[in-house]
Order: C-alpha cells, then sequence, then structure tokens
C-alpha cells in the first residue's frame, strides 16, 4: 500500500501540473491563431482608360489594402472594350467621344464597390490616334479630350486626368508592366524587355548594355531600390493600319504612274490571290502619316497577288535603314542599341502571331509558313475562318510580314536571338500594356526603396504555431517521462 501510495503522491501532481501547462499553451495558442486572423481581406481599386488609335478598353485592377507597396500585388480585375472607333474618330463630333465610354463606366459602377467609389482614381490615356490628331488639328484633339473628360466626372470616382502621353511614357509603362507582373523588380535575375505594336505607333523598350547615345531614348526609374536605366523609342506611324496605309499609298502611287485605267488597280502582293475589293483612295490618304501625293481618281480596285517576298520588298520600302548619325541605328536615324535580353511582344504583335499559329519556332519556320500563308487564295481562307471578321482576316498576310520585317530589319532581331521573344497577351490575370504601369506610377504604388520585409502570411503563421506547440507537447511528455522513470528508480532504490 505504501509503494504504490509512493508512487502516485510523486507522478499525479506531475501529471496534473504537466496537463495545466499543456492546457494553457494550448489556449493561448488558439486565442492567437484567431486573433491574427486576417480580417475580411479588403481591396482598393483603380480604373485606366486606355484610348488607343482603334478602340478605347476600360481597365479595372484591386490590390489589398493593406499591401499595396508589394511587388506584384496588383491584378485585373475586369476590362471592357468601348464600342466604336478610337476617340480620334470623333473628331468631327467630339460629344460622341465622351458619350462612347458611358457603357464601360457603368460596369465599372457594378463591379466596384459602392463605399469605394469616391476614393477609386479614375485615369484616361490617349495614345498614338490622338497623338496624329493633335499634329493635323489641334483645336479637335482638345474638344476631344475635353469631351472625355467631362463624361468621366461625372462619375462617382475620383477623375485624375484625361491627356495625351507621350511615346516614351507609353513605352516605359509598358516595361514596367511586364517586369512588376513577372515580379522581376526585386530580383536580381534580368527583365524583361517590351515591345507594344498598336494601330498607330510601336514601342520597344529594353534594359540594354551598351551605352544610349541619345537622351530622348533614355530614361532611368529607381524602383524597390534597384536603379533601371532603360533605352525607349516609340515610332509614330509605324503601328500596324499606319503601316498598312503608307505601304499601299506607296503601291498606288505607282500604280497610278503606270495605269491610266479608271478606277486603278492597286496590284498588293500582302494580299491573298483572289481577294479583289473596291475601296476609296479618301481611306488612306486621310493621315498624316501618308505623305504621297494623291491620285486624282477616287475609287480604286484592291486586288492580292499572295507573294509574300514581294510582300517583304514593298514594305521594306517604309523603313529608311540609311543615315545613321549614332554608332548603330534601327530605322529612319533613330539610335538603337543591340536588342538584348527576353522580350515580351505584347498587343498586335500578339494577336497577329497568336491567330497564324506563330508565337513559337524559329525564324526561318515562321517565314516558311507565313509565305504558305499568305498564297492560300482568298476563297480558301475566308472558308477556313467564317467566323472572323473579314477586314481583319484580308489583313493578316500583311501585318505577320510587317511584324516580321520590323523586328529582322528594323530591330535588328536575328534567327540566334529570335527564341528570346515571347509573344503574350496577358501575364497571370492581368493584360500587358502600359496601362498597369501608368497606374503604379502615378498612385506612388512602386516605391523608390525596398519596403521593409513583408510580415509572415497568415498560413505561414499558423503553420509555424502548429509546429511551435507540437514541440512543446513533446517535451512536455519527455519531461512527463523523466519524472516518472526517475520515481521509479526512486522506489526501486528504496525497496
Ligand atoms: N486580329 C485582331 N486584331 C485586333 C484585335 N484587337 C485589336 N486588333 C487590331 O490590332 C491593332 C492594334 O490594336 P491595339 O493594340 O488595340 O491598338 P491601339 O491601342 O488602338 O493603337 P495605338 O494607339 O497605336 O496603341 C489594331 O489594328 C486593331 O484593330 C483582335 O482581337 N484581333
Ligand atoms: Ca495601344
Amino acid at each position: 500500500m505504501d509503494e504504490q501510495g509512493g508512487k502516485n503522491s510523486w507522478n499525479r501532481p506531475v501529471a496534473i501540473f504537466l496537463a495545466v501547462i499543456a492546457a494553457v499553451i494550448i489556449i493561448m495558442v488558439a486565442i492567437s491563431v484567431v486573433q491574427n486572423k486576417p480580417l475580411h481581406q479588403k481591396y482598393k481599386y483603380g480604373i485606366v482608360l486606355d484610348a488607343g488609335s482603334s478602340h478605347t478598353s476600360v481597365f479595372i485592377y484591386e490590390w489589398p489594402a493593406e499591401k499595396e507597396n508589394n511587388t506584384g500585388m496588383v491584378r485585373q480585375k475586369h476590362t471592357c472594350n468601348v464600342k466604336g472607333k478610337g476617340i480620334s474618330s470623333y473628331s468631327a463630333n467630339p460629344q460622341g467621344a465622351g458619350a462612347s465610354l458611358y457603357e464601360c463606366m457603368e460596369e465599372a459602377k457594378q463591379k466596384i464597390p459602392a463605399h469605394r467609389h469616391p476614393e477609386t482614381p479614375v485615369y484616361l490615356g490617349a495614345t498614338a490616334g490622338m497623338r496624329l490628331l493633335r499634329m493635323e488639328d489641334e483645336k479637335a484633339s482638345d474638344k476631344v479630350l475635353a469631351s472625355v473628360a467631362q463624361s468621366l466626372k461625372s462619375y462617382p470616382f475620383s477623375y485624375r486626368g484625361a491627356r495625351i502621353i507621350s511615346g516614351q511614357e507609353e513605352g516605359a509603362f509598358g516595361w514596367i508592366t511586364v517586369n512588376y507582373l513577372s515580379e522581376n523588380l526585386r530580383k536580381p535575375t534580368g527583365t524583361l524587355g517590351a515591345l507594344d505594336l498598336g494601330g498607330a505607333s510601336t514601342q520597344i523598350t529594353f534594359v540594354p548594355q551598351q551605352n544610349i547615345e541619345s537622351k530622348d531614348n533614355s530614361i532611368d526609374f529607381r524602383l524597390y531600390g534597384n536603379d533601371y536605366h532603360l533605352y525607349t523609342h516609340s515610332f509614330l506611324c509605324y503601328g500596324k493600319d499606319q503601316a498598312l496605309k503608307i505601304s499601299m499609298s506607296k503601291i498606288l502611287e505607282s500604280a497610278n504612274e503606270a495605269s491610266k485605267t479608271d478606277p486603278i488597280e492597286l496590284r498588293d502582293p500582302c494580299f491573298h490571290p483572289g481577294y479583289n475589293d473596291s475601296k476609296t483612295v479618301s481611306s488612306f490618304f486621310n493621315s498624316p502619316c501618308v505623305k504621297e501625293a494623291k491620285p486624282a481618281n477616287e475609287n480604286f480596285v484592291h486586288v492580292g497577288l499572295g507573294n509574300w517576298s514581294q510582300c517583304q520588298q514593298s514594305i521594306r520600302k517604309i523603313f529608311n535603314t540609311g543615315n545613321c548619325l549614332y554608332t548603330r541605328c534601327s530605322f529612319n536615324g533613330v539610335f538603337q542599341p543591340s536588342v538584348y535580353g527576353d522580350f515580351g511582344a505584347f498587343s498586335a504583335f500578339f494577336f497577329v502571331m497568336d491567330f497564324l499559329n506563330l508565337t513559337s519556332g524559329t525564324l526561318t519556320t515562321t517565314k516558311k509558313k507565313l509565305e504558305a500563308y499568305c498564297s492560300t487564295p482568298w476563297d480558301q481562307i475566308v472558308k477556313n475562318h467564317p467566323q472572323v471578321y473579314k477586314k481583319y482576316l484580308s489583313e493578316y498576310c500583311f501585318s505577320a510580314t510587317y511584324i516580321l520585317t520590323l523586328l529582322e530589319d528594323g530591330y535588328n532581331f536575328t534567327s540566334d536571338n529570335w527564341k528570346d521573344i515571347r509573344f503574350i497577351k496577358k501575364i497571370g490575370d492581368s493584360d500587358a500594356g502600359w496601362t498597369l504601369g501608368y497606374m503604379l506610377n502615378l498612385t506612388n504604388m512602386i516605391p523608390a526603396e525596398a519596403p521593409d520585409t513583408p510580415l509572415m502570411p497568415y498560413e505561414g503563421y499558423v503553420t509555424f504555431i502548429i509546429l511551435f506547440l507540437l514541440l512543446i507537447l513533446f517535451l512536455l511528455v519527455l519531461v512527463y517521462f523523466y519524472f516518472h522513470r526517475s520515481t521509479r528508480t526512486a522506489q526501486k532504490d528504496i525497496i
């Protein structure tokens, strides 16, 4: 009896004491885990309207309210394409430009919670279409901007301006977008160059290895504690719609000189054999990008020949590769260092190359496939793609040939570094384009210096606490068995 009683008198209080400690620890940990659970995630929002030459898109971005300075936190929540053409097409009816935004802005009101409306910034940036309109008729471009500004101010958001952005901004913010989304900005790994092809201009932006010889092409950023020295250039008139106008006006000019027929026949190697359509001269000679003399005849017949190599030769004529005053140039006397690193090629670079399944493969195979595509008869092309809008369909041969010529003869990409170009539409959920970079910059969401190390995420915190708890329980069990054994040894010694 004594022996049994002696053992209990040691073990029971120790066991009770350890159990109480364990219970207290478990309760404290449970309270801490519950208290640290993030409250219902609070989001903030921003709206950017991309008023491009061909159309306007509204982008809605969202980010967790308490993490706005961390990289990669902003994502695209929604996008809406404004019906109709770009705002520059409203030069004769400026009020129509503001009114055209109605449906997409109503949609934005639905997508963003009402209590966030007053603090949600809304920006409109207009690109090459408006740059051209400003060159032609500054008053008309002011009226169009005033109309979209008035429209945007009538919504419950925080209006932050409607302006024509420069080509340099367009290039640089496109670069920031792709590198922010790829989470390249806080890592020592390289950055991604940005290639943007619009309807009226095209941009190239990258971190070069060489010195930048012209200061117009140089732009510096300090982001998250790193300095970036970027090369950027925007070629006005070298978007794919303006390039087509220039190329056709050149062919038309020579056809006009050679032919006495009425209407003139424009025999175009960049359109499919069997393509035959009546068009008006005014629809091509209506842009400050077209410098050729306008033919007297108003109508012409556009006839396709489907000859890829002739098409490339005619496109080459719109690039002037002489007259370089620097150590090296892309074209038209513009300084450009050798392309360096990987590039993301987006907007029309992607639409066109993706449609033709040309987003992978070598430069040689890409040319071969395109040659076969261009020589395919027009009725066959229409039969293969009954759903596709005919205007887009008829232009893919020209557009892809233009893209190859711009990249190879213009920017000096070669068969060796062709593989470094990635044709992309989105990175994650967000479209590649200048709008996200523009908003991040204007809302100061990319700090110049690296923010402090972010707190451990909640999931990590819970895992850490559970491991800590298991360790404590394991130690308590060890302590218990240690006491249990030493009690028994002591009892044996007594016996
Ligand atoms: N095939 C095809 N073409 C498209 C599509 N969306 C736009 N495009 C055309 O591609 C060209 C470039 O489009 P965007 O990148 O939107 O050009 P933009 O922003 O209006 O023009 P910029 O002001 O020069 O940047 C235009 O000729 C458009 O008509 C598409 O889904 N498929
Ligand atoms: Ca664009």
